[in-house]
């Protein structure tokens, strides 16, 4: 897909830009004062601590929560995919792996007639062997693994080619080879079709070729950047208001807490003083 800056040789409008942004519960401030414009096509991984605001900025995004400071600006009609946090579904739940892809391509759509229903087919079918679940597919989705249930939600999101795709810790419950299957497919969706990615995750390492700029909440303070300007020990130790180091070994970023090295496949829960 040519992007508007290929076609007009002007810069493509941000697909959301949050300006002064802040959000409170009560008199807690998760965050505040956050500026930040995602960019046609953009990889942006959210980074920190339990609690620290990741999944209510995605809340935000989606309008599921208003802010209580600054703005929100995004065009109108714009579509968004959502892969949420996982949750085990119920087992007892009958509706089959391809009736949930299916729900991410009806979204307000009724009355689609005939052709309608066939390109619907055609779509869910390309969206299930994208993520490699054609063999579990028609079987009842609350009988299905962890990581079955979540490549399922993928094919759910990005069914409805949506121009933002917003990601809460997606890798989780996935094997090593899925969690790169479906990195992989995120990334081509935004190559292919110039979809913004905002990736909530607590482990940087298996996404890190794909990242663009890295947002990092702590505390209600954060930091934007590429991953070289916010991953160093200075960034992350300002950020903490506590001593980390961070190391990188053969590609991968090690950050280590004050109380001890955290590996680099944990999630980065820092324990510090
Ligand atoms: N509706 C709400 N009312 C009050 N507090 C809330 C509400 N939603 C979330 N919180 C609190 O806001 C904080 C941030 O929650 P959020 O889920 O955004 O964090 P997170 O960074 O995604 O955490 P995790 O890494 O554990 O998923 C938490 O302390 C949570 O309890």
């Amino acid at each position: 897909m040519q992007r508007a800056d290929e076609v007009t040789g002007t810069p493509a409008p941000p697909r959301v830009a949050l300006r002064g942004a802040q959000l409170s519960y009560g008199k807690r401030a998760l965050w505040s004062g956050l500026d930040i414009e995602l960019e046609q096509g953009e990889f942006v991984a959210v980074l920190g601590p339990n609690g620290s605001g990741k999944t209510s900025l995605l809340r935000v995004l989606l309008g599921l929560q208003k802010l209580t400071g600054g703005t929100i600006e995004m065009p109108d009609g714009m579509g968004i995919g959502y892969i949420p946090q996982q949750r085990a579904l119920d087992p007892t739940i009958t509706l089959r792996g391809r009736d949930l892809v299916s729900l991410g391509y009806d979204g307000h759509r009724w009355g689609i007639g005939l052709k309608g229903r066939r390109d619907r087919k055609r779509r869910v079918d390309e969206a299930i062997s994208a993520v490699g679940a054609e063999k579990f597919a028609n079987r009842p989705v609350g009988l299905l693994s962890g990581g079955e249930q979540q490549r399922l939600r993928v094919a759910q999101a990005l069914v409805c080619d949506p121009d933002v795709l917003l990601c809460d810790e997606p890798l989780l419950s996935l094997d090593l080879a899925h969690q790169q299957a479906v990195s992989r497919l995120i990334d081509k969706r935004r190559r292919d079709a110039g979809t913004s990615v905002l990736f909530v995750t607590h482990e940087i390492n298996p996404i890190l070729p794909l990242v663009d700029r890295v947002l990092y909440l702590v505390d209600g303070r954060f930091r934007i950047g590429t991953p070289d300007e916010v991953m160093t020990s200075e960034a992350l130790t300002e950020l903490y208001r506590a001593r980390i180091d961070v190391v990188r070994v053969r590609g991968q970023i090690i950050v280590v807490g004050a109380q001890g090295a955290i590996e680099s496949d944990q999630p980065h829960h820092l324990q510090v003083d």
